[in-house]
């Protein structure tokens, strides 16, 4: 008989990563997918096919179960497992696919390699689009819900799946190998599986210590995206896993785009675990809310905030784009005078946004905010303006504070004075996200400009995936603080978010208008006002 940690034979070579059929569902991507739940029931209804059907429904598909297992459990533990024959669930795999078109598979608990033979089977016939394996072997409790030889079944599954979403004792279980002791070696561990393997990895890091709950997307290719929450403190996380893996097939389904569909579950877990309590569920470890948002109706849900806002703020997006100074910043044409008065003011600039970015990080809640916003602040002095100092030493210039430049820092010290965190975040947001909108399109012209381009090393510099993932955490952590704050913190948000996004076009509009004289114009800083 297998124990747990024997070793299981690597591949000699990776198998090709599996995709999605061609014109499948999941390239199209469906608002409401039919998501089917493999898994076994929890009748305490946090765990297994409950939790599933939850998390599928939180996150508006459509859920099916098919059962491979009953137990009898609650939130202190597993009383006693029943398998029923794996016949009757061939039967009900095949009742479903013969009549319903199926855009996810969510696969839990399986528990015995006869009902992972059965699965494995079905899945080989009917492809799904998209195929999420959550490897359960063990619940919250510490009680067994796979048998140890059942391994090498899960194993050939993996043929089958395009995610496998391992916690660190599977992920050890499946390798053969000790548990990690850290994040890193979870991480290395998680590259093995997928390279050997050729499957995308979710390595979970919910049961190592420490203040911030990492997971890491691993792709077969070797790529790795780091996701990272605040832990929050709390007993009731019977059914992450199950919750987390439902999520992401569901999103998977709508949004096409692995990263993607798993920072918009992560997030939603969060939430679900700091609203947990509300529900006063069991005396061990309890289920999460599944439905925090829409029990709380009057809160936006995951990105809904963001998401508008940028929408609103689409006449400024188009025209920044057909602003004369971009448009010839990026053909090269840009009079060298023009691009010199634009480095000025944004050095000026940036040396009050830093002392904004700082105001944030001493509002922020928790001290994973404090410290990206004194990252940004130290950034900002520190890379940015060195960068502008050194380009500028080669274009010598009128030094002085324009007025866009004035009328900008006035706003963001205006809210940094009296603002909440909510509304600091919005108004210094637009400089992160519009700025890397530009220098996302900027960068992409640059790379089919043939010939010599006078502004080329700065183009090239512009589309930098640091920033690009820094706007991406300053995004969701506005989202977090408008979930949190009330109506009217948001409103407030919205005006500070708005006002600065109309900064932003007044800004790169300024150096024309600068050279072309603002006395013969009427001002032209913010349609809003401030
Ligand atoms: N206390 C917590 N706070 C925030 N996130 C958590 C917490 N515990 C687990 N998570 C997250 O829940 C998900 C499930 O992770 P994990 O507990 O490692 O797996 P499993 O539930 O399969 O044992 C991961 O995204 C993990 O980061
Ligand atoms: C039927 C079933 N499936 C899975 C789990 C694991 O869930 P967790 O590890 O999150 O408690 C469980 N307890 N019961």
């Amino acid at each position: 008989m297998e124990t747990l940690l024997s070793a299981p034979p690597l591949l000699d070579s990776p198998p090709p990563a599996r995709e999605a059929s061609p014109g499948s569902r999941q390239q199209r991507g469906v608002s409401h997918p039919r998501v089917l739940s493999i898994a076994g029931s929890d009748p305490s209804g946090g765990a297994g096919i409950q939790a599933d059907i939850k998390a599928i429904s939180a996150h508006g598909g459509y859920a099916m179960a098919a059962l491979t297992a009953l137990t009898a459990q609650n939130t202190t533990g597993v009383h006693s497992v029943h398998v029923p024959p794996v016949a009757f669930l061939a039967e009900q795999l095949e009742a479903i696919s013969a009549d319903i078109d199926i855009d996810a598979v969510k696969i839990g608990m399986l528990g015995t390699a006869e009902v992972m033979t059965v699965v494995g089977d079905w899945l080989a016939r009917t492809r799904p689009p998209v195929v999420v394996l959550d490897p359960v072997m063990v619940a919250t409790s510490g009680d067994e819900l796979m048998a140890p030889a059942a391994r090498q079944g899960l194993l050939r599954l993996l043929e089958s799946t395009h995610l496998v979403t391992p916690n660190i004792l599977e992920l050890a279980v499946l390798l053969g190998q000790p548990q990690a002791k850290n994040f890193d070696e979870a991480l290395g561990q998680g590259l093995q599986l997928a390279a050997a393997h050729g499957v995308a990895v979710l390595v979970k890091g919910g049961h190592l210590p420490g203040e911030e709950c990492l997971d890491a997307l691993v792709q077969h290719d070797g790529t790795v995206e780091v996701f990272t929450a605040p832990r929050v403190d709390t007993p009731n996380t019977h059914g992450t896993g199950c919750s987390l893996s439902a999520a992401v097939a569901t999103l998977q389904a709508q949004k096409g785009d692995w990263a993607v569909s798993v920072r918009h579950a992560k997030s939603w877990l969060s939430v679900a675990l700091e609203t947990a309590h509300e529900l006063n569920v069991g005396e061990g470890a309890g289920p999460i809310n599944h439905f925090h948002a829409l029990w709380d109706s009057a809160a936006p849900t995951l990105d809904a905030f963001s998401q508008q806002l940028w929408q609103e703020c689409e006449v400024q997006r188009e025209a920044i784009f057909g602003l004369d100074f971009i448009k010839e910043l990026a053909a090269g044409t840009l009079h060298s005078d023009h691009f010199a008065y634009y480095l000025a003011q944004d050095a000026l600039y940036l040396s009050t946004y830093s002392r904004v970015l700082a105001r944030a990080s001493a509002l922020a809640p928790t001290e994973v905010e404090q410290k990206f916003w004194a990252g940004g602040a130290q950034n900002c002095l520190e890379v940015e303006l060195a960068l502008h100092r050194d380009w500028l030493s080669h274009y010598p210039t009128d030094m002085r504070q324009g007025p866009v430049t004035k009328h900008y820092v006035d706003h963001l010290q205006g809210v940094a004075f009296s603002g909440s965190y909510g509304e600091v975040v919005a108004a210094v947001l637009p400089c992160y996200w519009l700025y890397a909108e530009v220098g996302r399109v900027l960068h992409q012209d640059y790379l089919s400009f043939s010939g010599e381009h006078p502004y080329g090393t700065w183009l090239a510099t512009y589309a930098d995936d640091d920033f690009a993932q820094a706007t991406e955490t300053a995004v969701a952590i506005m989202d977090a603080a408008a979930r949190r704050g009330s109506a009217r913190e948001r409103e407030g948000m919205r005006a500070a978010f708005a006002h600065s996004a109309q900064y932003e076009v007044d800004f790169f509009a300024a150096p024309h208008s600068f050279f072309d004289g603002w006395a013969a114009k009427s001002a032209p800083i913010g349609a809003l006002g401030d």
